[in-house]
């Protein structure tokens, strides 16, 4: 398990192991930590200097005590801090981490040097950050974030909020940092919204803190042995129907593309068999895909098998209409786009879609999920743990929240944060290659929460495939990903792929 912990939690662990130990010795041992890691970033760099920006709480003190640490390294350091003391006193420990930088002869100064040191390190605000960055602080961080030099936070990146990955505002501003070192456990805030640009490469110092102090974690970093359960190679005695039918219903005139990507997506990651149950009469066949079949979507039977709904389905009634029919039947569904929308704006639908006993994904970028929920995107992306856990809750079924850091959530369970993918997922299209995969995985019979996590992780490693392959992230196209998906999926079932 790859665990993350609200700020309470770590504030609650902090206490707890506090208590057992000398004053100062858990800043102590997040100083040391920093200092180490400054020293595996230099080696092998000519220039060796270092500048340590402390602000006026223990963010502050881990600073001073990493300054006086690397000072007396004897690796050649050339250490320069920038404190910001505050108006209130610094706690005790801080105040010894000063005096034990002042002891160590470390440079003080009151402005950033003219020249470029090899790394800023950011301990002007962690965990404590109560309001938005202003006056010299945040002075300094537009400064440095026009210059661009390298930055490593330590615990959280100044300006960021540690549970939800918002800048903290309003009209707020962050430290853009390279990599991140998070102290006592690994925060939620650091991998969603603007967390993952803000916080770069994180890596976790527990501080020797040892495991049963921790409480269960509130969510989870996703990765591949979350649903390697369901990663079996194929029986040579197996046919197509061992595999499973998706329908996409979707298609509406002028979207024919949209279901065309998600049925695309779900052949290439294994359904069986893959047809477009279209709205409007369209093309008859996928001349790229021949393997797809069309139907009616008027007539197209919705109590059976995997459904993908959604995708260019458009509102029209008889798009409502399937829906209302689809929604109280036994077939396994996967809602996106069009479907979650309508859903978003009927009350019917919304108790027809909360009593579903069938397994059900539904996947909702930030708007989507803010219509299902009655609020703005932008309270949704304030907190997207929590958004996604409340249509969980409120619907019954599991959700994949879209957006960097994806959230998976599962009614009354632990969330999910998806660490692949790229921005060259923003873009056309992609949902609907998502929505494919998801459809795909449960028609072969994964459960759902397994299935949403499988897609998620799949579909962000096909394009982080890509990107390193040069295909993106600019211009990286949806109809590209599906022959990546089959790629990463064959390697995760038979063998050789790296399970993040
Ligand atoms: N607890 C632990 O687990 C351990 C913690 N450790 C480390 O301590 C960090 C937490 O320390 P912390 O609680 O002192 O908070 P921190 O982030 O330094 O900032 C608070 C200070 O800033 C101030 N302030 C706040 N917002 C402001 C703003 N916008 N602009 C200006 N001022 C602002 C606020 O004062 P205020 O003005 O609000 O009264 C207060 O003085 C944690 O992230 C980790 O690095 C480690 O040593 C190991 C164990
Ligand atoms: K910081």
């Amino acid at each position: 398990m790859k665990p993350l912990y609200s700020v309470a939690q770590i504030r609650a662990v902090e206490q707890l192991v506090a208590a057992t130990l000398e004053p100062g010795a858990l800043m102590q041992r997040a100083g040391q930590a920093a200092a180490n890691g400054v020293l595996a970033l230099l080696a092998g760099q000519a220039n060796r200097s270092v500048l340590l920006l402390a602000g006026p709480g223990n963010n502050g003190g881990d600073a001073l005590e990493a300054a006086a640490n690397l000072a007396g390294a004897g690796a050649g350091i050339d250490v320069a801090v920038i404190y910001l003391a505050g108006s209130a006193l610094a706690s005790a420990e801080t105040a010894q981490a000063l005096g034990r930088a002042h002891d160590a002869q470390v440079r003080f100064l009151d402005a950033l040097p003219d020249s470029a040191p090899a790394l800023v390190v950011d301990g002007l605000f962690g965990i404590g950050l109560a309001r938005a960055l202003d006056g010299a602080a945040r002075v300094m961080v537009e400064a440095l974030n026009a210059l661009g030099w390298p930055v490593l936070a330590l615990d959280v990146p100044s300006g960021l909020d540690a549970d939800t990955g918002a800048i903290v505002g309003p009209d707020g501003v962050a430290l853009r940092a390279g990599r991140t070192l998070a102290f006592i456990g690994n925060k939620i805030g650091l991998h969603t919204f603007e967390g993952r640009d803000v916080a770069g490469e994180v890596e976790v110092a527990s501080l020797a803190i040892d495991a049963h102090y921790f409480p269960p974690a509130s969510a989870e970093l996703n990765q591949a042995a979350l649903f390697a359960n369901q990663l079996k190679p194929r029986a040579n005695n197996s046919h197509k129907g061992s595999f499973g039918d998706v329908a996409i219903v979707g298609g509406a005139r002028g979207m024919a593309g949209a279901a065309m990507l998600t049925a695309r997506a779900a052949l290439y990651s294994g359904a069986g068999r893959v047809l477009v149950a279209a709205l409007d009469p369209g093309p008859a066949f996928d001349s790229v895909q021949p393997e797809i079949m069309f139907r009616d979507g008027a007539t197209y039977p919705l109590g059976v098998g995997t459904l993908v709904m959604g995708p260019g389905m458009g509102g029209s009634a008889l798009a409502m209409d399937m829906l209302a029919r689809a929604l109280p039947g036994a077939a396994a569904l996967v809602l996106d786009a069009d479907a979650l929308n309508l859903i978003g704006a009927s009350v019917d639908l919304q108790k027809r879609l909360g009593a579903r006993t069938a397994p059900t994904i539904l996947t909702p970028h930030p708007l989507e999920a803010a219509r299902l929920l009655g609020i703005s995107s932008l309270e949704v992306q304030r907190d997207r743990l929590a958004a996604a856990r409340a249509i969980a809750n409120r619907f019954n079924a599991i959700v994949v929240l879209k957006g960097s850091g994806s959230v998976i959530a599962a009614p009354g369970g632990a969330a999910v944060i998806n660490t692949s993918g790229n921005p060259g997922l923003a873009s056309a299209g992609t949902g609907d290659v998502l929505a494919g995969i998801c459809g795909s995985l449960l028609a072969q019979g994964w459960p759902a929460r397994e299935a949403a996590l499988g897609a998620v992780w799949i579909h962000g490693t096909a394009a982080d495939r890509l990107v390193s392959q040069g295909i993106g992230p600019i211009g990286l196209c949806a109809s590209e990903l599906p022959q990546a998906v089959r790629a990463v999926l064959n390697e995760l079932v038979y063998g050789t792929a790296k399970n993040g």
